[in-house]
């Protein structure tokens, strides 16, 4: 069913929720192929596994739609409604913003009525929790509201108690307290470097800060929270919250053999690295990636790139065509090709779940996305951290600090050097450290595997989930 297109108005964004709407059947939907198209895996897994039960209405957004089917040459039988607006998604992320918070609304205000009007067995209503409007629409039309959270619950915790960190000066002020937050229900103390990036801005005006303030007073609104995490992981934080609002720890949310999965992750194609490893001893390669979007600053780049050269170390890196903001097209030093010869493998995009559990593997140089952060534990590799922004400043302090499951590839304050980096790097990949990494990794590991199975935490919170959305949807019927 194709719903008809919309006006967006005066502010250009790219289109939103006026694009497909897949009343599926997922089974169907991924032996034709259209879920290994899909670029939200973990949205397309969870689905797949909430399927259980329920029937799925999948609302995907024209601009991801558009893209899907840009990238299928022979698919001829979607028809191109979207703008061509796309760059302006990160080129103004404040005009974006205000666009999420003061055009879309009324855009999912109008598909959800439409979609609840032609089939009035619609109950449940799943958003991610950054979304400005969840509750509203929910009520509106008499849905269960479920808020779906990507990010750690360390991470849901402190946003969810900005009342608080306003109240102590720790945030929203100019001169605000440096000393320690220890007053976050189920959070141990922790310093106000490692709050998120955007939390750590003073302009509470600014689109960002807004949407952020309007998100998580929603959230505290809706039925039911389902996290992207381990409940043995972050017990502490997901009982305080669950104390609040029934929460869900149902992670790591990926397929239970990642390795063996169809389900791309991007619509770049793959570079299949798997020869170039086997190439490799044991243990022996650095994995780098910054996930799908965040830019590195050029002095940053270039640091990581002579320290790489310098750690004399076997690595595969992916660079993205927009990893740095660099005009040029050739952003590595002169002469860094020569340097590395089969030493060192620079691919655009890969399978990075693929590579990290190859057994050549002994490292991850990681931008701490709270994805890469799940796969690198799933797959036992210790990580060298380097968050840029968002929740990777706070992710940083779960794998570093708390779980002692990676280093500091810098302290945060200075700027990186090519020596320090090449000093991580050989401290992660090789001697005592290394191994005192990999023995705590392995032990996460498999705190990760118990969750997952039949009587494990993640499973059974899944279907606890289940079962309260179906009492509340009969309460309310
Ligand atoms: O060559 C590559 C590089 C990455 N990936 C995948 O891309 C995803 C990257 O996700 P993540 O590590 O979470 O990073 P971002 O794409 O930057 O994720 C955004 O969303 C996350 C979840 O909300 C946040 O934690 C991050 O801070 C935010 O930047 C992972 O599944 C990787 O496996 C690949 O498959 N191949």
């Amino acid at each position: 069913m194709r719903l008809p297109k919309y006006d967006f108005g005066a502010i250009q964004v790219p289109p939103f929720c006026n694009g497909k709407v897949m009343p599926v059947d997922l089974t169907e939907w991924e032996s034709s192929g259209r879920v290994s198209d899909f670029c939200d895996s973990e949205l397309a897994y969870f689905l797949k596994q909430i399927q259980n039960g329920f029937t799925i209405t999948f609302v995907n957004t024209q601009y991801i739609h558009h893209q899907i089917t840009k990238s299928q040459p022979n698919n001829k039988t979607e028809q191109d409604h979207t703008h061509q607006t796309a760059d302006l998604l990160f080129q103004n992320l404040d005009q974006f913003l205000e666009g999420h918070l003061h055009v879309y609304p009324a855009h999912v205000d109008e598909l959800v009525g439409d979609l609840v009007q032609s089939d009035p067995s619609i109950t449940c209503f799943i958003a991610d929790t950054f979304h400005t409007w969840p509750e509203t629409i929910a009520n509106k039309y008499n849905l269960v509201n479920v808020s779906f959270w990507t990010q750690p619950a360390l991470v849901l915790s402190i946003y969810y108690h900005l009342d608080l960190l306003r109240q102590n000066s720790h945030f929203g002020f100019h001169d605000k307290r440096e000393d320690s937050i220890d007053y976050i229900p189920g959070v141990q103390a922790i310093e106000p470097k490692d709050l998120m990036s955007h939390l750590q801005a003073t302009d509470l005006s600014s689109p960002m800060l807004r949407t952020i303030c309007k998100a998580f007073h929603e959230v505290k609104r809706a039925d039911f929270i389902l996290i992207n995490t381990v409940q043995e992981l972050e017990s502490e934080t997901l009982s305080a919250l669950h104390e609040k609002q029934a929460t869900y720890a149902i992670g790591p949310v990926f397929p239970s053999e990642p390795t063996k999965s169809i389900v791309a992750t991007n619509l770049m194609s793959e570079f299949d690295c798997t020869q170039w490893l086997k190439s490799k001893p044991h243990g022996s390669v650095l994995f780098i990636s910054f996930g799908s979007y965040v830019q590195v600053t050029t002095k940053d780049f270039e640091e990581i790139a002579h320290g790489l050269l310098l750690s004399k170390v076997s690595f595969i890196w992916v660079l993205r065509p927009d990893t740095t903001s660099y005009e040029e097209t050739n952003i590595l030093p002169v002469g860094f090709d020569d340097e590395i010869k089969d030493r060192g493998m620079i691919v655009p995009w890969c399978s990075q779940i693929k590579v990290l559990s190859h057994p050549a593997v002994g490292g991850f140089l990681t931008h701490c996305g709270w994805n890469s952060v799940l796969e690198s534990m799933w797959c036992g590799v210790p990580m060298l951290c380097f968050p840029l922004w968002t929740d990777q400043i706070t992710n940083r302090k779960l794998v570093v600090d708390d779980w002692g499951i990676g280093l500091n590839i810098c302290d945060g304050v200075k700027p990186i050097t090519r020596v320090e980096v090449a000093e991580k790097i050989n401290h992660v990949m090789s001697g005592k450290l290394g191994h005192g990494l990999q023995k705590e990794i392995k032990n996460v590991r498999q705190t990760m595997e118990d969750a997952l199975t039949l009587n494990g935490s993640s499973q059974k919170n899944f279907f606890q989930f289940l079962s309260d959305v179906k009492t509340k949807v009969q309460t309310r019927n």
